[in-house]
């Protein structure tokens, strides 16, 4: 063929990913139109998500029931069709439906003839086909609709194939004759499309060239027709392992052409097997990318060294007929014999020496797993190991190896339990505003992995920044039902060898995963106070499992948010120091009620304001009840080595709703004239929490100017210590005590210190090695 054009052309092709959806159309016309300013372009599509396994549910269907399969298609059509409305003016809706009105009768037709049993697989093959038909005539009417010229041909006039209708190969030379014979006119649009997957033998009949082989297609037109190829999909390129597996897998920049080739043959689902033999042929280049993601990978020819390891994954495929199985350098057949059940892991080793203390490390972090290796066999030539594993463990023994290649070497992984609270949150923006300029300054680098809430988690990738973007994100992941248990498996089972939960719940769910997560060595950072205040027991045994597995556990912002009272008391303990006497304000948010009713603010307005304000519990009644102060005091004696359970300390209420009934306009008033009194006798009200001769008691205070407590405002709290060490001037903490910015800043805190602890920790691969 030949265009009159100079200018470059490129084949850009659109995998299913990229057609999900009209918002998605509509990016995929953006981006032809800004692609063709400086290349000819010619566009292969591939069907919309979905839609090629609905259509061969609906040939399966029509085996047996004639009904059923009409209905499934015309709930595919019925798809379709809300596509054409949500894009197309009317006038050009209706010169598309008549454009494809021929092939749906024969889609029918075909269907009717699999009902009778003839030629079933030809009837099917043209069926699985019109996927890719509908998406390149509504792609090419939509630019057409944009003024732009677009024309779309079916790959069976130009793909010419051996007469099998699946997994056909390609007759080389009856394809060239045909794209030199295409006309002309074709090529005088300014954007070409052209249909993925299929092609046509000499008869003229429709043949599959595999599952997923739009890939493949399009390196066809791009080595008849193109000066280069562009994959775009969902995965920014290939990755270091897939996604699905491995939600952190890395974007490789470059790859060369016989690495690229092995992977897919080891079944990397991200390139057809067949993709890089035409380009082979001809020399000609690839990248893989997406719409947005500018890097993506580039395919090379000469490639001094495997720049990055690589893992590929497979299993045995679901639809026989159109997966002929990958090509691999072993004997699969045999394989698969013996272990019906297994899938096969391929690790591709950058390391370019000791493959064989590479094969035998792997091995045993396979065991200590409790992945039974079912058989093993190291390709020396190309450096890549294949594992057969049981095909359950597919996943995990992925992400179990994924995690011992990529050993985040100075970074530490982040995952945030209550993204989306409030201190969840700001303590997300922290960690991304602030990351880079702690690396710097020293050198301790943090990542956000993961994020999750009650109910949904989102898997972070590497540079992502935006704080909005990746809650925004985390707010459109799937709904589930997951109990804690589960979340704990998946953030364990990423196998991170430094991580860093952080627990901005107020859960007692999630505070109660924290003995798995220490004892799996990853720190738990948290202000929660639910586990600390537990039975002593409970407090005792995680600090002892935080020793035993030499793991950070930080909970500084469980009192008094970020002000420093639980380390220096537990300094002071640590260097022989006992309390004779302990006296404390502990509420941020009791603290601004009380200040706010003294101004003459109703009670009721002012706890409102102190939940606004982001102070109060997410049940603001923890805080009134007191309940909450008798936690902190029950966390702060217990780190100075006070033995005391909840229930020996004495605690009044300011408020228990069970007592002094709803906050309503009663309530206030009682307030006001209780302020009013106190004023009268020049003394103040704080709620503080007392410690003398082993009897704690929490509850309401009038004091007067005297008392160290009565300058107190708004949220401040403050902590009055006196002890073998300070016994005639008391060691005194004071300052705000709640708030969103000085809780996060305070948790921000807690992580660096966890994430330096770890630095210092022997790597958990050394340790299992
Ligand atoms: N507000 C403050 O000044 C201070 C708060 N804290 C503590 O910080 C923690 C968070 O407080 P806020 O951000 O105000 O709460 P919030 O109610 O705004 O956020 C809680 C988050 O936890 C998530 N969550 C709840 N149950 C969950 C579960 N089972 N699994 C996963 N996620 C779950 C929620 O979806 C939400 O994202 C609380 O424990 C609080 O005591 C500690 C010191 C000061
Ligand atoms: N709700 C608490 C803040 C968290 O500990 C308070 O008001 O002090």
């Amino acid at each position: 063929m030949s265009t009159s054009l100079k200018k470059k052309t490129i084949t850009l092709k659109f995998g299913g990913s990229t057609l999900a959806s009209a918002t998605h159309f509509l990016q995929v016309a953006e981006y032809l139109k800004t692609r063709c300013q400086s290349a000819t372009v010619i566009a292969v599509v591939s069907a919309t998500k979905g839609t090629t396994d609905a259509l061969y549910a609906c040939t399966q269907l029509a085996k047996h029931n004639r009904e059923q399969a009409s209905q499934a298609l015309s709930d595919i059509l019925a798809a379709h069709n809300k596509l054409v409305t949500e894009l197309l003016p009317a006038s050009f809706a209706s010169n598309y439906r008549q454009e494809i009105a021929h092939y749906l009768e024969q889609t029918k037709t075909r269907l009717q003839n699999i009902h009778q049993g003839e030629n079933i697989d030809w009837h099917i093959a043209f069926v699985l086909s019109l996927g890719e038909k509908l998406s390149a005539s509504l792609l090419s009417a939509l630019l057409q609709s944009q003024q732009r010229t677009a024309s779309w041909v079916p790959s069976e006039l130009l793909i010419r194939t051996d007469s099998e209708p699946f997994n056909t190969n390609l007759d080389q030379s009856a394809t060239e004759k045909a794209f030199a014979a295409l006309n002309e006119d074709y090529f005088q649009s300014a954007i070409r499309i052209i249909t993925g997957f299929c092609g046509a033998d000499k008869d003229g009949r429709t043949t599959l060239l595999g599952r997923n082989a739009s890939d493949y297609s399009a390196a066809i037109v791009t080595a008849f027709a193109a000066d280069e190829l562009e994959l775009l999909g969902d995965t920014a390129g290939i990755l270091s392992a897939d996604p699905d597996y491995v939600p952190g897998a890395e974007t490789v920049a470059e790859l060369s052409v016989e690495d690229a080739c092995l992977l897919s043959q080891c079944g990397a689902g991200v390139l057809h097997p067949r993709t890089l033999e035409p380009l082979l042929k001809t020399g000609k280049s690839l990248r893989l990318g997406t719409l947005q993601h500018e890097q993506g990978t580039s395919i090379r020819a000469q490639l001094a060294h495997r720049q990055a390891s690589l893992l590929a994954a497979w299993s045995p495929p679901q639809h026989a007929e159109l997966s002929k199985k990958p090509p691999l350098p072993l004997n699969l057949k045999k394989w698969q014999a013996r272990f019906p059940e297994s899938s096969l892991v391929s690790v591709f080793l950058a390391d370019h020496h000791a493959l064989r203390y590479w094969q035998n490390l792997l091995t045993d972090i396979a065991a200590q797993a409790g992945v039974s290796v079912l058989q093993r066999k190291l390709l020396s030539k190309q450096r890549v190991i294949v594992f057969a594993i049981p095909s359950i463990e597919l996943q995990r023994f992925t992400r179990l190896l994924h995690s011992r290649l990529y050993p985040l070497q100075q970074e530490t992984a982040v995952a945030i339990i209550g993204a989306s609270g409030r201190i969840g949150r700001q303590t997300l923006q922290l960690l991304l505003t602030e990351g880079q300029r702690l690396f710097a300054e020293s050198g301790t680098q943090l990542r956000v992995i993961a994020l999750c809430n009650s109910k949904q988690t989102l898997w972070c990738k590497r540079h992502e920044n935006d704080c909005q973007g990746l809650l925004n994100r985390l707010a459109e992941q799937p709904l589930q039902q997951r109990p804690a248990s589960l979340l704990a498996q998946e953030l364990l089972s990423q196998g991170y060898d430094k991580l860093v939960v952080v627990d901005a719940s107020a859960s007692s769910e999630i505070a109660g995963l924290y003995e798995q997560f220490l004892a799996a060595g990853v720190a738990v950072v948290t202000p929660n106070k639910l586990a600390n205040s537990d039975a002593l027991q409970r407090f005792t045994e995680l600090q002892s499992l935080a020793r035993k597995h030499r793991v950070p556990y930080c909970y500084e912002t469980t009192v008094a948010a970020a002000l420093p009272v639980l380390k220096p008391l537990l300094d002071l303990r640590r260097a022989g120091d006992t309390p004779h006497h302990v006296e404390a304000v502990l509420s941020g948010t009791i603290g601004f009620v009380l200040d706010s009713v003294q101004q003459g603010t109703p009670f009721s307005a002012a706890v409102q304001q102190a939940v606004e304000k982001g102070y109060a519990e997410p049940d603001p009644l923890q805080d009134l009840s007191g309940e909450d102060v008798a936690r902190k005091m029950l966390i702060l004696l217990r780190t100075c080595g006070i033995r005391i359970e909840r229930s020996e300390i004495e605690l009044t209420p300011l408020h228990d709703t069970n007592l002094h009934g709803p906050i309503n306009q009663q309530v206030d008033e009682r307030w006001r004239q209780l302020v009013l009194e106190v004023q009268a006798a020049n003394q103040r009200l704080c709620y503080a929490a007392q410690y003398r001769d082993g009897n704690v008691s929490v509850g309401l205070k009038r004091i007067d100017a005297q008392s160290p407590f009565y300058r107190l405002r708004g949220t401040e709290n403050a902590v009055i210590y006196q002890s073998t060490f300070y016994q005639d001037i008391p060691l005194t903490v004071t300052g705000p005590g709640a708030g969103i910015n000085v809780t996060s800043a305070g948790l921000f805190a807690d992580i660096v210190v966890a994430a330096e602890a770890l630095s210092r920790r022997a790597p958990l691969s050394a340790i299992a090695a």
